[in-house]
């Protein structure tokens, strides 16, 4: 096996090939209660008959180690050896889970990426990312480890809700800003809806794999990939906590690129004709996400955790003009707060 993407028509049948071969002792499928529904269909005629689901709930909030301890759990009960292939046929829930469970069980069984939703499939399945969040932190628990293929069918977005849709769309607007301004300047005239994903796909996944190849354990570039995280995973976190204030990921994410866009500026790598640009294309797809300013403050604090940091000092990935990215620039936590102050002032 390699750890090759394949997107399009042939990628179910590649792996169902692959699943077959006698080097696999047991196939294990884990879906959350939306993709068994939803998606398992498509994808059953390529599996073994003697596969095994297993099955977690769906929803950022199950992204623990207590869902892994269900499926080692599984695992160990049905006696799963080395040579078990653990298929993760979710969203980035179910790939960032099931790649980090997978990799751990026994030191490491191979685990193949069947992405469903837009956000998996242009972003978490590709890059080797796993993980799982701990105790309100995004990711805090997590491994690189490359799956041993990536199976994208774009026809599995044909069940998926539309808010779920922009939510992936959030992660190809940022490819877009750190390194493709030609694809901004193009979409942010079209518009975001389409019939047909797959090119979209194509190009995010090729944009993601070159960075990652170029940095796999993000010691460099690959931080340029975190753009808008700083702050989007911030919110994220801090709405998490919330009872009924549900946030998704890209949302989150939407609002970080208009919050570290805003932070490019006052560090004068972007000018305010580019931020007006980004403002008005994310303001165009999402809508503002609401929190009153008293809490900007609370959600900054987040920022403190984030991965990028060094000791004290906040390392945000910044934009020098649209189509550039830059990582690895101190921020203070009250420009995080003011960002936020800003984007709570904007007017969707
Ligand atoms: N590893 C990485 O590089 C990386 C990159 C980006 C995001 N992520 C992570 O990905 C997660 C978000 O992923 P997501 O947006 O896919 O969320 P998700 O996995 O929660 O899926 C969104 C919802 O859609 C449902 N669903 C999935 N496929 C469906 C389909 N085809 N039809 C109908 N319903 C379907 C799911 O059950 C869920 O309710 C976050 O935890 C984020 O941190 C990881
Ligand atoms: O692949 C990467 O690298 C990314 O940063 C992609 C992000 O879209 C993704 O949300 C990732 O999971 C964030 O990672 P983290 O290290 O900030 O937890
Ligand atoms: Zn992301």
């Amino acid at each position: 096996m390699d750890n090759s993407v394949i997107i399009g028509p042939e990628a179910l049948p590649a792996l169902g090939e692959l699943l077959h071969r006698p080097a696999v002792s047991r196939v294990f499928v884990l879906v959350d209660g939306n993709t068994a529904r939803q998606c398992l269909p498509l994808l059953e005629k390529q599996l073994p008959a003697d596969y095994k689901l297993i099955e977690i709930p769906a929803g950022e909030e199950y992204k623990t180690l207590a869902s892994c301890d269900v499926l080692w759990g599984e695992l160990t009960e049905q006696r799963a050896d080395r040579h078990a292939v653990l298929v993760n046929l979710g969203g980035g829930v179910v790939t960032d889970l099931g790649g980090f469970a997978a990799a751990l069980y026994k030191r490491g069984i191979r685990f193949v990426q069947v992405p469903t939703t837009l956000l998996a499939q242009v972003d978490a399945s590709v890059g080797g990312k796993t993980g799982v969040d701990f105790q309100g932190y995004k990711n805090q628990l997590g491994v690189f480890q490359e799956p041993a293929g990536v199976f994208i069918e774009p026809r599995f977005l044909q069940t998926l809700d539309p808010r779920q849709v922009k939510s992936g769309y959030a992660e190809v607007i940022k490819h877009w800003l750190i390194a493709d301004a030609d694809a901004f300047n193009t979409n942010r005239r079209l518009g975001w809806l389409t019939d047909d994903w797959t090119p979209i796909i194509r190009a995010s996944v090729a944009l993601k794999q070159r960075i990652v190849a170029e940095d796999p354990l993000e010691s460099g570039p690959r931080k340029l990939l975190n753009f808008g995280h700083t702050v989007g995973h911030a919110l994220e976190s801090y709405l998490l906590t919330q009872p009924s204030r549900e946030i998704l990921h890209g949302e989150a994410v939407a609002a970080g690129l208009v919050c570290e866009s805003w932070i490019s500026v006052q560090h004068g790598l972007l000018t305010a004709e580019e931020l007006d640009k980004i403002e008005t294309f994310v303001f165009s797809v999402f809508d503002k996400i609401p929190f009153v300013s008293l809490e900007t403050e609370a959600i900054a604090e987040f920022a403190l955790q984030d991965k990028k940091n060094t000791g004290t000092t906040i390392n945000c990935t910044l934009l020098q003009g649209i189509g550039t990215g830059v990582f690895d620039q101190p921020v203070t936590l009250a420009e995080i707060a003011e960002s936020l102050r800003y984007y709570h002032r904007l007017q969707a």
